[in-house]
């Protein structure tokens, strides 16, 4: 339905944000993992129209919206991370005035705002101006408005940011929900915002899609490779700058240690079932998340810890 291909996007002075990033996108929802600095909100803003790639194709079923960006727009929900309100208007005014600019009818806008204000939990609140809101209840207004025109496509960037643990929970459930029946992509550096509800994962770093996959098949590629032990203070410090340790615990009998390594690593090392944050951190810190261009400074290959 919707279509990147070979895209590029190189900002003014020179800073290649996405690197010939190519992928199809049907129903369902496309989690877009990668770390700051990745390239995800460029990525998004190009599949949005908000910006042109300098290299590529946008295409949604089958039209290029590169030069003609109008056959996506009237059909698009997007939530930009920088997303601004007007502070002065409640979240039902802001909401009712974007639904006019929409084209959404009086009347209809009435009864689509009064349900999205719900949905997002927002009906006591929406008569407050948008000025008095913390940053999780902005955000919820974010995904409101992006979801007035009902949308086929659902563009989000970093929706969870800011949200408490609950609310993290609520956007997950409503954004697998809404993906039933149409394209939803959702950017975020967070794995556990997408392991429980995408069935398609994009990991990307340095602009570059690196893996792409059900979590089933990113899963298998590190099957064998995931590790836990528990060191001593100096063993730790040892076990981190050789390998990638995926979770750290300190316990009162040493540090637990979960860390990859292709080979046994030899000791009384015992290998575990991988989860996605392993093969998160497998994909970034691999090979091909390495910059040419600087080699040996990308995050290693397992020569250097990443801790979370
Ligand atoms: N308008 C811009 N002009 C110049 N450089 C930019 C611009 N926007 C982004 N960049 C740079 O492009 C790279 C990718 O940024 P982008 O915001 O797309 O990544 P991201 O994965 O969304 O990261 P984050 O989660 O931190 O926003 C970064 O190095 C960023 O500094």
């Amino acid at each position: 339905m919707l279509e990147l291909v070979d895209v590029s996007k190189v900002y003014k002075g020179g800073k290649r944000a996405v690197d010939g990033v190519s992928m199809r996108l049907g129903p369902g929802l496309l989690g877009l993992l990668g770390p700051n600095g990745a390239g995800k909100s460029s990525l998004m803003r190009v599949a949005a129209t908000v910006t042109r790639p300098t290299r590529g194709k946008v295409l949604f079923e089958g039209t290029d919206v590169v030069s003609r960006p109008d056959a996506l727009r009237a059909t698009l929900g997007y939530l930009p991370q920088d997303f601004g309100v007007y502070p002065h208007l409640t979240a039902g005014e802001f909401l009712s005035y974007l639904a006019a600019v929409k084209g959404l009818s009086a009347r209809s806008a009435r009864a689509r705002v009064g349900e999205l204000l719900e949905l997002v939990n927002l009906t006591e609140a929406g008569r407050r101006p948008l000025g008095a809101y913390s940053g999780g209840m902005l955000r919820r207004v974010g995904i409101a408005q992006a979801l007035l025109g009902d949308p086929r496509v659902l563009i989000v960037d970093e929706p969870t940011a800011g949200l408490d643990p609950e609310e993290r929970v609520r956007f997950r459930t409503m954004l697998s929900d809404l993906a039933a029946d149409r394209v939803v992509l959702l950017s975020t550096h967070i794995v556990s915002d997408i392991e429980s509800v995408a069935s398609d994962i994009a990991i990307v770093a340095r602009g570059r899609l690196l893996r792409r996959g059900s979590p089933e098949e990113l899963l298998r590629e590190v099957d064998g490779q995931v590790w836990e032990t528990i060191a001593g203070p100096s063993d730790a410090v040892a076990m981190r700058e050789r390998y990638v340790i995926s979770r750290m615990i300190r316990t009162a009998g040493g540090t637990r240690l979960r860390f990859l390594s292709p080979a046994p690593p030899g000791g009384d090392a015992v290998r575990v079932a991988p989860d996605l944050e392993d093969v998160y951190l497998a994909v970034i810190n691999g090979p091909a998340a390495r910059d040419p261009r600087a080699p040996g400074t990308a995050g290693g290959t397992g020569e250097r810890a990443v801790t979370r």
